[in-house]
């Protein structure tokens, strides 16, 4: 039972309220000088009206390449805008409409910014019954369409990015702040050129001195690694080291909270002899003492005095079991949806998954129907690579198992999984309960059941999974999950081998900063090894590297064939739920393997049909939920990045937005 959280790189507040900070730092370190402050609309100060702010600030700098004509048309509309804004009155509305009215106005405000009247806003609303998706199409394209028949007067600039709300005060007025301030405010946050990405620290002591591009693209860089290495058969070793021994599969235990994964996953080690009697009965005593004997099985991977005073899983566990072929990986995820993100870096490591759904009466309810996390775990896992899927309904026991209901939540399930992506063929359906240990290993016993239920145990199901091809031949890649102080000289990371080989002594280049580090010792399981493939989980002690150079989520490759490094990529995605439509400039937190990093969607390339994948319209306003893209994001930082076409493990990313999953996608070309 390891869980690896010496040293976590990321902390995941971030993701929930990292924003603010974000925006912060944009606007007042980076985009507007203490001097332009003058410039900025603050009630504060006593500029209580925009008109009136507009009057006292007239002689501000214009921008560059802005026409005069056009700035005084501008300046006209914009005032008249706001005055419409002023002197509109909203309409008498009951509670319901008023509340209706009262959020649509704010989202739509969230994407124009100051830039279209109050009274237009709410009449669209009204229009569109409360549609925010037709609003904002209504209102955006009349923008376009105005544009393109030159009608001038109606011009002004629509603030598409809602990050920015805290300067949109500066954007649409006519006194406009210095041209660099208006193109740096134009983003959430600051995003360093692609052509010259933020570098990592470089320490020159291992960094090449010649060759590649600018972002570490198509590099011809002379990274020396000593013969063995770059004459090295990777199959014939493979072969030689692994034939012999069972296969290796990772399997990711997924579901809403408490359906009952880690009682599921305890029973399961107890029952398959990988916890001892001692260590159980220690947990039934200290379990018991806190009037929390129900989670005994739960305690065996949820170890950390949090976890276990909450009662619910907060970082995936991890452990193993054998079965007659496979030697497989547990990674029990948590259910919670604050820890949605650790459940992205397990899901990020698994062959195939276990969707634990809770049977009783309500809770499946609650878990699937409403707003729970069955969806979104089962959606996020098939969009990050998984496709056999083993579904468990648990605790069957609730409602005395009952073949009905059984067949009830089948029959929900199966629709809804073959529209996330699943082939019918590599989906299962497993009775069970983890408390009473009913199915798991042995054929049903328990009368209720075995008077309907004559099919594979839990134990069964995962036996059958197929252990996926292991693309040993190819570049070495692996993404670092974990970095720790090793007992002596150097320091460890560990992650997963996505593909290619490791073998002690191997030179590897490290994340975006391409540092050249040595492999000093490798382990699996603690164990230690002279080599690793595709498809392992290690730990390795590295030696020769800035440690400030190696974060959670850095891509560690092969020095001949390193991976691309870059800021600006196109990605084909698709849309879930989204409140608030895509549009351009919309920031999110990027996932990639297990690195999180601020992003923005910088272009909306084409919208395109979810089957066929052709382009049903190019250059969209903004994306809807369900809807399917070709976008281009650009981070912060340079990062390491793979197309899909070349590497499926290293070509997909998740979009999230204050602590939702908004969209997954494939990456298609790296700029
Ligand atoms: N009756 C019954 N209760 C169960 C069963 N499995 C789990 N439970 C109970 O459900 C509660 C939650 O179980 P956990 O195993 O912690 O659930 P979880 O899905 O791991 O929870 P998170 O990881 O926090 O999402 C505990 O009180 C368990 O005893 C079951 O098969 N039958």
């Amino acid at each position: 039972m390891s869980r690896h959280r010496i040293v976590r790189g990321m902390d995941y507040n971030d993701e929930y309220d990292g924003y603010d900070d974000v925006y912060g730092h944009s606007v007042d370190d980076d985009c507007v000088s203490p001097t332009d402050q003058q410039w900025l609309f603050d009630r504060t100060r006593g500029q209580h009206s925009m008109s009136a702010f507009i009057n006292k600030n007239k002689n501000i700098q214009e921008e560059a390449e802005d026409n005069e004509d056009d700035d005084d048309e501008e300046d006209e509309v914009y005032q008249k805008s706001r005055r419409d804004s002023e002197n509109f009155q909203m309409p008498e509305l009951d509670d319901t409409a008023q509340a209706k009215l009262s959020s649509c106005v704010d989202e739509v405000r969230s994407v124009v910014g100051d830039a279209v009247s109050e009274r237009r806003i709410v009449e669209t609303s009204m229009r569109f019954d409360y549609d925010i998706q037709k609003i904002l199409d209504e209102i955006l394209n009349e923008e376009t369409n105005k544009k393109d028949k030159g009608k001038r007067s109606e011009k002004f600039k629509l603030n598409t990015t809602p990050a920015a709300k805290t300067v949109t005060t500066s954007k649409p007025t006519p006194t406009k702040i210095t041209l660099s301030t208006v193109k740096e405010t134009r983003r959430g946050f600051d995003i360093a050129s692609p052509k010259a990405p933020a570098s990592p620290n470089l320490s020159g002591r291992n960094t090449p001195t010649e060759g590649g591009d600018e972002a570490g693209r198509n590099t011809n860089a002379i990274f020396k690694v000593s013969k063995d290495q770059a004459q090295r058969n990777i199959q014939q070793l493979y072969e030689q080291e692994r034939s012999s021994q069972k296969s290796q599969i990772h399997m990711i235990v997924i579901g809403h909270v408490d359906a009952g994964k880690s009682t599921l996953m305890g029973h399961l080690l107890y029952d398959t002899g990988n916890v001892s009697q001692r260590l159980m009965h220690k947990h039934e005593q200290e379990s018991k003492k806190l009037g929390k004997q129900s989670f005994m099985y739960a305690w065996v991977l949820d170890e950390t005095g949090e976890e276990r005073a909450r009662g619910i899983t907060m970082d995936v566990g991890q452990s193993r079991i054998e079965t007659k072929t496979k030697i497989v990986t547990l990674l029990d995820a948590p259910g919670h949806k604050d820890f949605i993100p650790n459940m992205i870096s397990g899901a990020t490591q698994a062959d195939v998954a276990l969707l634990v759904v809770d049977a009783t009466r309500g809770e499946f309810e609650s878990g699937f129907e409403l707003g729970g996390q069955t969806r979104e775990h089962a959606i996020l896992v098939r969009s990050l690579g998984v496709n056999q899927l083993g579904v468990v309904i648990n605790k069957l026991d609730t409602v005395g198992w009952s073949k009905e209901r059984f067949l009830e939540i089948v029959h929900k399930l199966k629709s809804f999984l073959k529209q996330a992506g699943f082939k019918e063929s590599d989906v299962s359906f497993t009775p069970c309960s983890g408390l009473t240990g009913e199915n798991l290993t042995k054929t049903a016993q328990e009368p209720g059941l075995k008077a309907w239920y004559d099919g594979p145990h839990l134990l069964d199901v995962i036996e059958h999974f197929k252990v996926p091809e292991r693309a040993v031949d190819r570049p070495f890649r692996m993404s670092v999950t974990d970095i720790y102080k090793g007992t002596g000289s150097g320091f460890c990371i560990s992650g997963r081998i996505e593909t290619g080989a490791l073998c002690v002594n191997d030179k590897v280049l490290v994340g975006a900063s391409r540092e050249q580090a040595q492999v000093k010792s490798l382990s699996i399981d603690d164990l230690t090894q002279t080599s690793a493939f595709a498809g392992d989980q290690i730990s390795v002690t590295l030696g020769g590297v800035d440690m400030s150079n190696i974060t959670v989520g850095c891509i560690i490759c092969d020095p001949q064939m390193p991976i691309p490094v870059t800021t600006r990529f196109q990605c084909r995605i698709i849309v879930f739920n989204v409140k608030v439509p895509i549009t351009m400039g919309y920031p999110v937190l990027l996932h990639h393997q297990s690195l999180i990093e601020p992003a923005v969607v910088c272009k909306l390339t084409a919208s395109i049909h979810k089957s066929t994948g052709e382009v049903v319209k190019k250059k969209p306003r903004c994306l809807g939920q369900n809807s399917c893209a070709l976008v281009e994001l650009e981070t912060s930082r340079a990062i390491c990045i793979e197309r899909y076409s070349d590497y499926k493990e290293l070509g997909r990313v998740m979009l999230r937005v204050a602590g939702v999953t908004i969209a997954a996608g494939m990456v298609t070309k790296i700029r």
